[in-house]
């Protein structure tokens, strides 16, 4: 994808609380990780991040008591991405009942990435990366690891789901989903995820 390409990209965060959503958002939109720091989300927060790609993304909290307030934003998002915490089995186990709601609330067309963040913390991983695989396969939803502390992968995720936009919008129907891999010849320091669907 030529980078200089200014897409618009509504964009959703989702997943258990504490698993890095804002985390993830603070790193693609600032470039920084404010370690230690956990202040939960309340209601949903709001960026408009201008990189390569112009991109409004709502970062939800994942608390349950929150949760009616971000279905209302499910409808406009053009992507999705849920996340879990490699750390925390619950949060990967819980993510079936946040794709359950994701087609309740969301639109059919919506580009959902499965995201298993935190892979920063090997020693304390609770979650393998081939339990992530797999999930997404059953889903078919492409998945990435990433840290929101280092920001491997981070920047990847949104190019690769402005990509898929891009390729709708084109609507290319005979192009094979994009492959991620593509990136990973650009971006050398990223670490290696698998292909999309
Ligand atoms: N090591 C490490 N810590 C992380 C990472 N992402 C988030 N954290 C930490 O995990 C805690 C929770 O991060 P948040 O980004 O606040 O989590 P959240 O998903 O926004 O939580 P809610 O707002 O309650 O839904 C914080 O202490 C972060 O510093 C990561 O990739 N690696
Ligand atoms: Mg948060």
């Amino acid at each position: 994808m030529n980078v200089t390409d200014i897409l618009t990209l509504q964009t959703i965060l989702v997943g258990d609380s504490g698993v890095g959503k804002t985390s993830l958002l603070v790193q693609f939109d600032q470039g920084k990780f404010i370690p230690g720091s956990f202040s939960a989300t309340v209601g949903i927060g709001f960026t408009v991040s201008h990189h390569w790609l112009y991109c409004s993304i709502w970062d939800t909290a994942g608390q349950e008591r929150f949760r009616s307030v971000t279905h209302a934003y499910y409808r406009d998002a053009q992507a999705l991405l849920l996340l879990y915490d490699i750390t925390s089995k619950s949060s990967f186990d819980n993510t079936r009942a946040w794709l359950t709601e994701i087609h309740e609330y969301a639109q059919n067309d919506v580009v959902i990435m499965l995201l298993g963040n935190k892979s920063d913390m090997i020693s304390s991983r609770m979650v393998r990366r081939d339990e992530g695989e797999r999930l997404a396969r059953e889903y078919g939803v492409p998945f990435m690891e990433t840290s929101a502390k280092t920001g491997v992968n981070v920047d990847l995720v949104f190019k690769a789901v402005a990509k898929e936009l891009k390729h709708r919008a084109a609507q290319l129907p005979n192009e094979p989903k994009f492959h991620i891999h593509e990136f990973i010849q650009t971006q050398k320091k990223e670490s290696s995820c698998c292909s999309f669907l």
